[in-house]
């Protein structure tokens, strides 16, 4: 069984305390969603669980080992998507994946299947500075989940994808519900449509952690939401 712990973490950025001690504890097959207004403090979450950045202070263990100090095949066992879709722009899409496909010692046709699913087949020859936005964003994914990673960590998967490739990711997020998936988003609706735990965090701290079924929909979470960052009646 997977499960990720983090205990008291913090960053600062100078004098400014970006997260302060988060504890949380994520096991297999829960989705948590984590929401919270610009500057809460998600993406930097996300970032130290990803390993890429440091804590201040506080650890995050997965299934019991330090991930700052974990092997290669520890971190190999997490998949990721930030804000920076840190693609290889001299290696076209494929290429990209297939490199990512041999350091995780994957057969190189899940490469093929992933860019099919992801519905980057046709532009597989192509360099991703030449892709827009969304379809970096759509490599990217296909990128994290091509090792079959047991942890799944989402910085605004949805952000910039079209209808139809925020369907595809809709789906792709479905088939790995039974992974631990962490993902941040300011989309209430395909965020709860997945999450079975929503965390709202705000100035870097948590204000809420509920299951997602104590809400009858995702507008009586976003009432909570705006209860827990302080904005009910505005
Ligand atoms: N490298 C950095 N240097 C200084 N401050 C930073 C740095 N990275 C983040 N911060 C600050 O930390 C705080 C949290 O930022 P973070 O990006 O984690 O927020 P967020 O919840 O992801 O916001 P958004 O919804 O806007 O993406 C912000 O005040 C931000 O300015």
């Amino acid at each position: 069984m997977t499960r990720l712990a983090v205990d008291g973490l913090s960053k600062r950025f100078g004098q400014f305390d970006a997260l302060r001690a988060v504890d949380l504890e994520v096991s297999d097959g829960e989705f948590l969603g984590l929401f919270g207004p610009n500057g809460a403090g998600k993406s930097t979450l996300i970032r130290l669980l990803s390993t890429l950045a440091t804590p201040t202070e506080g650890t995050v263990l997965l299934d019991g080992e330090p991930l700052g100090e974990a092997s290669d095949a520890v971190r190999g066992r997490l998949g990721v998507v930030t804000h920076d879709t840190m693609l290889y722009d001299d290696l076209t899409a494929r290429e990209n994946l297939r490199l990512h496909a041999r350091l995780h010692g994957v057969d190189a046709d899940r490469c093929e299947t992933l860019l099919d699913r992801v519905g980057l087949a046709h532009r597989a020859s192509e360099r991703p500075n030449a892709f827009s936005h969304g379809m970096r964003k759509r490599l990217s994914f296909a990128r994290a989940l091509l090792h079959d990673p047991d942890v799944l960590l989402l910085d605004e998967p949805y952000a910039g994808l079209d209808q139809r490739a925020a369907a595809t990711l809709s789906d792709v997020l479905t088939d790995v519900s039974d992974r631990l998936v962490v993902m941040a988003t300011h989309d209430f609706d395909r965020g709860f449509e997945h999450c079975d735990r929503a965390v709202v965090l705000d100035r870097g701290q948590v204000q809420l952690d509920a299951r997602a079924d104590e809400y009858a929909d995702h507008g009586a979470f976003e009432r909570a939401y705006r209860e827990a960052v302080g904005l009910e009646g505005t």
